[in-house]
């Protein structure tokens, strides 16, 4: 049996891992702890490592057992955990795809409302082209892990006749993307208001994305003229973005700390 964490950012859940506990098994561990019907059940692991300077160093594992480069909700999550068991107010924590500070802004109890630094987002025009459905006009949006963006009218977030889903699933996996792509599909609702649908690499369609969220929006400052200061919402709740002209993406948003408890590893050859 081995100690976790669980906590969720707008529905989107994570179980924090110490990376100690991890001995390479990170892919294999990732896959069986997110199992819904077979284990704790998330969208993803984080695995924390705790270095000798002092700092913190983060792998994200998404549910199939694929490494992301980061979260931006899993990072807030291990934020809010940090600070709910050792009381740290603001974090430096280094991820493969860049550095993250997360500042907690307020709490009660297990539930924090943290803001992260994302780094600046890089936002290019593409199309893509999917077979039997067409042209693919969108974004490839870097916010250190990769998403393409696509803007839609449809109150279901539809598009180019298919459900938000089911294109999410062809795009996600298509040639163009060797890596593989996390997939949005954004409305704007207001200037300062963008609504998205996720479809995520490595897990499917999921509550929230913190990366997500800092995509959709640049993509919707850059291309589509809305304010610096935005309000972004998903299925599990709203996420307020702040990108000032030069500087970082600034996210804020909720976490909150589900429970902790020891999960078994059976089903893990040693
Ligand atoms: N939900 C996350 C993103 C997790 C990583 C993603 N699935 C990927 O493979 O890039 C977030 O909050 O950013």
């Amino acid at each position: 049996m081995i100690p976790f964490v669980k906590a969720h950012a707008c529905g989107n859940d994570f179980l924090v891992v110490e990376e100690t506990l991890a001995n390479g098994k990170h892919a294999q561990m990732a896959r069986l702890l997110c199992s819904r019907n077979y284990s704790v059940g998330a969208d993803g692991v984080e695995f924390l490592e705790r270095r000798s300077d002092g700092s913190f160093f983060l792998r994200l594992f998404n549910a199939d057992g694929s490494e992301a480069e980061l979260s931006g909700n899993g990072t807030r999550c291990v934020a809010a955990w940090l600070g709910f068991s050792e009381g740290l107010r603001e974090t430096k924590m280094g991820t493969p795809g860049g550095e993250k500070i997360c500042r907690v802004i307020e709490c009660n109890e297990e539930h924090f409302l943290i803001e992260t630094s994302m780094g600046i987002p890089k936002v290019e025009e593409r199309v893509v082209h999917v077979e039997g459905v067409g042209d693919i006009a969108g974004a490839v949006v870097d916010v250190g892990n990769p998403h393409f963006v696509i803007f839609t009218n449809d109150g279901t977030f539809a598009s180019h006749g298919l459900t938000w889903e089911d294109l999410g699933a062809r795009i996600c996996t298509h040639k163009d993307f060797p890596k593989g792509t996390n997939v949005e599909f954004v409305r704007v609702i207001a200037p300062n208001e963008i609504a998205f649908r996720i479809f995520e690499r490595g897990v499917g369609p999921t509550q929230s994305s913190g990366t997500g969220t800092s995509a959709s929006s640049a993509a919707s400052i850059v291309l589509r003229g809305c304010n610096r200061t935005l309000d972004a919402s998903s299925l599990g709740g709203a996420q307020r973005v702040v990108w000032n002209e030069g500087e970082q993406l600034m996210l804020t948003g909720p976490a909150q700390i589900v429970c902790k408890g020891e999960v078994s590893l059976q089903g893990i050859e040693a």
